[in-house]
């Protein structure tokens, strides 16, 4: 089943193309990673994915449905979105803003929002049951980028999109919210994800959809899309290979 499809994607901003006939595909119970160099023009398709920003040409459907008819009430529970740069969260419980994400079910009330399963699932899911009482504003960036994945949980979406959520994280934290991406796919929710670590995107990704100068110019199975030319061209590194792997090194917990 397509959950979001993107056809033709097209954005024009400061005089030129940012964005140029973009297309994407995303399946049910699919990890998809949306890989290029800075610049690339990644964030922007992903606001435009989210329905946050209209595109000047090109067709995006949400569950079958134009994305830009689709009321933003019932987007918040179709998608949930983790932009790049979260803006620096207000001094509130790291629990009450994570419970912000059952809004679009219409639990206004912040005491019973925070008491709902999902909310709990989500914190314990993401290993912030121990800062929970913590004021957000005062987490580090890597707690912060799992208290954003947490909120996005508590909302219970069929869809994610994260843009660079593993930035700010460590090895291992980076790994165990890949690893949390897949159980997500796996309970048959679609997945987008933009990284720069091609090691993680190569081992967690299903697909890769790789975008240069604001088109997409690869899209399919990692090994398809990664080679040492692409490498070379798109992001100007040369490619030393141990053995035949794919990528040198793997982490593993
Ligand atoms: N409002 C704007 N006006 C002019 N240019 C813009 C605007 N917004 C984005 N751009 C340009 O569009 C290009 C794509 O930006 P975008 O943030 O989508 O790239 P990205 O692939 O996400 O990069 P990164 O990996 O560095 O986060 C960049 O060159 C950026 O400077």
């Amino acid at each position: 089943m397509t959950l979001l499809q993107a056809n033709g994607v097209s954005l024009r901003r400061g005089g030129r193309a940012v964005v140029s006939g973009a297309s994407l595909t995303l399946e049910k119970g699919r990890v998809v990673g949306l890989i290029g160099p800075n610049g690339a023009g990644k964030s922007t398709f992903m606001r435009m994915l989210a329905g946050l920003q209209a595109p000047d040409c090109g067709q995006i459907d949400l569950l079958g449905r134009d994305i830009g008819q689709i009321p933003p009430g019932l987007r918040a529970r179709q998608l949930a979105f983790m932009p790049q740069d979260g803006e620096k969260p207000p001094p509130m419980p790291v629990r009450a803003l994570v419970a912000l994400g059952r809004l679009p079910h219409g639990q206004v009330n912040a005491a019973q929002a925070a008491r709902h399963p999902a909310v709990a699932h989500a914190l314990a899911a993401t290993g912030l049951h121990d800062l929970c009482a913590r004021p957000a504003s005062h987490l580090s960036g890597g707690e912060r980028a799992r208290m954003n994945l947490a909120r996005a949980l508590a909302t219970d979406t069929p869809v994610i999109l994260a843009d660079e959520p593993i930035a700010a994280l460590d090895p291992a934290h980076a790994l165990s919210m890949m690893h949390l991406f897949r159980q997500q796919a796996g309970q048959g929710k679609g997945i987008v994800i933009v990284l720069h670590d091609l090691v993680l995107a190569t081992r967690f990704c299903d697909d890769l959809v790789l975008m240069d100068g604001g088109s997409v110019i690869r899209h399919g199975p990692p090994v398809q899309v990664l080679d040492d030319d692409i490498m070379r061209t798109v992001y100007g590194v040369t490619v030393r290979r141990v053995g035949d792997a794919i990528v040198p090194w793997a982490l593993c917990r």
